[in-house]
């Protein structure tokens, strides 16, 4: 691919952009708040001034309901020779495009599986998709070459190519990301209106399981409109395994130690089915789930600590495979967590203590 059209400067828009500006890809800018495709050519993802021909590419990246009234204008006007767009949902933009009677033998439905909570240029980064699957959803008449340029596109981003069919992965992403973006909006509502003290003691945990909802609720509104039926039978087996729990711990609550044991049982059985479900989810660049053990630092909150850990665990050979850091409120200190194979803990451990660093069991 030599050159691209992204339409939609957002967060995602602009990180596929660039990603293909650092692999010597042209790549032409547009939004219609001209001030985003001005930012982000700031930001050095391509130029807001518009190709002469038509483009190899135009990624279509504005939110899942303008993809279709976006993407006939680009075909209309011939802006390029394929066309995708990057929309968390496929079926319905889909069934939008089939409605307007376009030829869609130049476009491809994809959807890269990565995003943050920030929305617009200043969020996006080259590196967002790296290692993260973006799903290809052809259909028997999609161009060979428009589902190539898809493949380069995707390879350029260094994400990893699924092909699935429109419908079966809106209801995936039910499943993966959108039932779970909704529990995470439920957890978050309840410390609306909670006491600033209780508020005060969040902890990484919660941080975890609400970071989500502080995305863009009108981006939210739009995925979910377009994916309502499968959410709603997802929440719905979510509010039994709801009503178990309420149940369980009710019993908790009993004199009788009879209840109390039946409570009990009730509580780990979940518990449980989380950690099965929590092992199954796939980890770093999509490979199975690996074992790794925590090596957890103390740091003070300085500049340059985390390098310096870093750069320590270097000298000891250890590669860290992942990383936490805790910052515990009002103090300014904070705990690293290392994730690396378990028989590298030993050694970075060793290695951390020589070097003055406080390790905590
Ligand atoms: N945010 C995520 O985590 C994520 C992840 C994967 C896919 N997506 C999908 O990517 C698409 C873009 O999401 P985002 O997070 O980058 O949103 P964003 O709000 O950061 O960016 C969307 C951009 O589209 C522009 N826009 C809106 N309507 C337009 C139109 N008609 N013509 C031209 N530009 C228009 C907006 O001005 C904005 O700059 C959405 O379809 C979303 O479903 C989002
Ligand atoms: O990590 C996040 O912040 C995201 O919201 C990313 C996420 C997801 O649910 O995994 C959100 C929506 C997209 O369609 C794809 C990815």
């Amino acid at each position: 691919m030599r050159t691209a059209l992204v339409i939609g400067t957002g967060l995602i828009g602009t990180s596929a952009a660039l990603a293909l500006v650092g692999r010597g890809v042209t790549v032409y800018l547009t939004d219609h708040d001209p001030g985003q495709a001005r930012t982000a050519a700031a930001l050095g993802a391509g130029t807001d001034e518009q190709p002469e021909g038509p483009v190899d590419l135009a990624i279509v990246a504005v939110p899942p309901a303008h993809v279709a009234r976006t993407l006939a204008e680009a075909m209309d006007r011939g802006a390029a020779r394929g066309y995708l767009d990057v929309a968390s949902v496929k079926g319905g933009p889909r069934r939008e495009l089939e409605e307007r009677g376009l030829d869609l033998t130049t476009y491809l439905g994809t959807h890269p599986m990565a995003g943050r909570e920030r929305s617009g240029p200043l969020a996006a980064t080259a590196d967002l998709f790296e290692g993260r699957p973006w799903v290809l959803t052809p259909t028997p008449g999609t161009d060979t070459e428009v589902l190539n340029q898809a493949l380069e596109l995707v390879s350029l981003c260094r994400a990893v190519p699924v092909v699935m069919p429109a419908d079966a992965h809106d209801r995936a992403v039910a499943l993966v990301s959108h039932m779970p973006h909704l529990m995470s909006a439920l957890v978050a509502a309840r410390l609306e209106k909670a006491d600033d003290g209780a508020v005060r003691l969040c902890g990484q945990g919660v941080r975890d399981v609400t970071r989500v909802a502080a995305s863009d609720p009108a981006m939210w509104i739009d995925i979910l409109n377009a994916n309502p039926g499968p959410v709603a039978d997802l929440l719905s087996a979510v509010a039994v395994d709801l009503d178990d729990a309420v149940r369980a711990l009710r019993l908790l609550e009993s004199a009788d130690p009879a209840k109390r044991g039946e409570g009990a049982a009730g509580v780990e059985t979940l518990l449980r089915r989380g950690n099965k479900g929590r092992g199954r989810v796939p980890g770093k660049h999509g490979a199975a789930p690996l074992a790794y053990e925590t090596v957890a630092v103390l740091i003070s909150d300085q500049p340059g600590e985390l390098a310096r850990i870093f750069a320590d665990a270097g000298r000891a050979a250890v590669n860290i495979e992942d990383v936490r850091i805790e910052h515990a409120t009002g103090q300014q200190a904070g705990l690293v967590q290392l994730m690396v194979e378990p028989s590298a803990a030993p050694v970075l451990s060793a290695a951390l203590r020589e070097r003055g660093w406080s390790i905590r069991q």
